[in-house]
């Protein structure tokens, strides 16, 4: 049973609620919550947007977005109805200053003094700054009002540094909480449970015994209804330089002081700033970059990427990059990050290899430990390591796996990230947001990857759809006598 406490009722202001986002995502999450007891129903959700929309067409959209999205035995008439009457709805633009704040300001004066007050921009993140002004000068933002921010924090660090000092003039750091949803999933959080309440993994933990991580985070799905917004970013920026270095923080961090928020972030930031920089000798054969051509995906032929757009791009669908990390735990041993759109399988997983066991002892070598660590989907955990054969007198070896299935073992539904995050920003709960540093220490490390590919410095591939991606990429890794881990289905 998930364990949850009713949080303080709440006045959660969503900019750009008529978004995908707003519609998959937010609304879902808050519903689950509430069907959990978590959100209390004097709790209210004001959406707004520039469209012209009633409070009861809002309400209409809304109930549409949970049909949608919250899986049909979730889906309950009356906890509907009760998430329905918190739902409001003001049209406003939030970027202009003689917009309809009014609207707004009307909306929360009703239950202002015991609601914690939150913002969530899910708009394009040029708008944060305009939106955090505009919300000043009115006179809306209270001493602990919240922030929640959407990724991506600009498309570099200069933009990032921009939004960050815009937005920091009128929130105060410790108000801000910059949404990764990874960091949102239980089967990333729990990389710091097997690390550090295992004895077993903390021994090991280190190069002397761990030859090479793999963090993989693939989709089935393309680019699908974001192409104007993808085709800005690519997957790098997309996934690698927020998702993905999260992941990779965790999986490297030395053991945090605490668990509280500061000592997590800095021991994640102080992955970051150790991150080998990629240079001119490295990139070509660091990185890989390619796009999907036409493939299969799902039993269906789709179109390639560029097909899909209509137009030539310079935009990667794939990425694959071979890291190092400059400390002593991890000095030589590579991280191979790769991510894409239109893989063979959606698979989100960290896998590690270790390296072989150097004995003599048996008639054939023991073949390597590998853990993977299934973030999504079948979250769960897997690990190969060496038996005896029973049928062999002379001590021949067989390798065997122990697989655990979290939701078969503990039998409770894996939520969506969200839900946790949406609801920690409430409770003023940071340890899974990103402090400013890390987003600025993440994009420094990109930034010559960026330039590069810019530059068409290391060539496009291309690999079909549904495929497990180019050719450049399996190259990069027997450089080094590695193989991706891809025999899922
Ligand atoms: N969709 C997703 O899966 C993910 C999205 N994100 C991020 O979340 C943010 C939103 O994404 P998404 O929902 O997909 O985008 P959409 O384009 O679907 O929605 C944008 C929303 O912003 C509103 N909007 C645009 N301009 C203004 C304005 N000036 N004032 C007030 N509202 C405005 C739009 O409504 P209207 O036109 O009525 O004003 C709409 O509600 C982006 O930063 C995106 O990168 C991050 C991770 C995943
Ligand atoms: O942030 C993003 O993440 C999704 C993938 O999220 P997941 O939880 O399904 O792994 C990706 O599709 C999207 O392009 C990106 O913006």
């Amino acid at each position: 049973m998930t364990q949850c406490h009713q949080v303080a009722p709440f006045d959660y202001v969503i900019f750009g609620a008529t978004g995908d986002l707003t519609m998959r995502k937010l609304l879902p999450a808050l519903y689950y919550r509430l069907t959990m007891g978590q959100v209390p129903d004097t709790a209210r959700i004001i959406g707004t947007a520039r469209s012209p929309l009633k409070r009861s067409e809002y309400q209409s959209r809304a109930r549409d977005a949970l049909k949608r999205f919250v899986k049909s035995d979730d889906f309950d008439e009356d906890v509907v109805d009760r998430f329905l009457d918190m739902v409001h709805y003001v049209s406003l633009d939030g970027s202009k200053p003689d917009s309809n704040w009014d609207g707004l300001r009307e909306v929360l004066s009703h239950k202002a003094e015991d609601h914690v007050r939150v913002f969530y921009y899910a708009t394009a993140p040029d708008l944060y700054g305009a939106i955090s002004k505009n919300l000043h000068h009115e006179g809306l933002i209270t001493d602990d009002s919240r922030v929640v921010l959407e990724k991506p924090i600009g498309i570099d660090l200069k933009s990032a540094d921009e939004i960050n000092e815009a937005v920091g003039q009128y929130f105060k750091e410790s108000y801000v909480f910059r949404i990764d949803h990874y960091l949102g999933k239980e089967t990333v959080q729990n990389v710091i449970a097997l690390r550090f309440a295992n004895p077993l993994f903390e021994a090991v933990w280190s190069g002397e015994h761990i030859e090479s991580v793999q963090i993989t985070a693939g989709e089935l799905v393309g680019v699908e209804g974001r192409a104007a917004y993808y085709d800005n970013s690519g997957a790098l920026r997309d996934m690698v330089q927020n998702h993905l270095l999260q992941v990779l923080c965790l999986v490297a961090m030395e053991k945090p002081d605490t668990l509280q928020a500061d000592d997590v972030r800095d021991a994640k930031v102080a992955v970051l700033k150790s991150l080998v920089p990629l240079d001119a000798a490295s990139l070509p054969t660091s990185t890989v970059r390619a796009q999907y051509t036409k493939g299969h995906s799902k039993g269906s032929t789709v179109d390639g990427y560029l097909d899909e757009l209509g137009h030539e791009s310079n935009t990667e669908t794939y990425v694959a990059l071979r890291a190092e990390i400059d400390t002593p735990r991890w000095k030589n041993v590579p991280f191979y990050i790769r991510s894409a759109k239109r893989l063979k399988a959606k698979v989100s997983e960290i896998v590690v290899t270790f390296k072989p066991s150097a004995t003599k002892l048996f008639p054939s070598q023991p073949e390597k430990n590998v853990l993977v660590i299934r973030i999504q989907p079948d979250e769960g955990i897997s690990w190969q390591f060496n038996v005896k054969n029973p049928m062999d007198d002379e001590f021949g070896l067989w390798e065997t796996t122990l697989d655990v299935h979290f939701e078969r073992e503990f039998s409770v539904r894996y939520p969506d990230a969200y839900e946790r995050l949406l609801l920690d920003a409430v409770r003023g709960y940071p340890v899974l947001f990103i402090r400013r540093d890390e987003v600025e220490a993440a994009w420094k490390w990109v930034a010559p990857v960026m330039e590069a590919w810019s530059k068409n410095e290391v060539p496009m591939a291309h690999y079909a759809a549904g495929s497990w991606g180019p050719e450049e990429a399996r190259q990069m890794l027997a450089r080094d006598g590695q193989v991706w881990h891809e025999d899922m289905e």
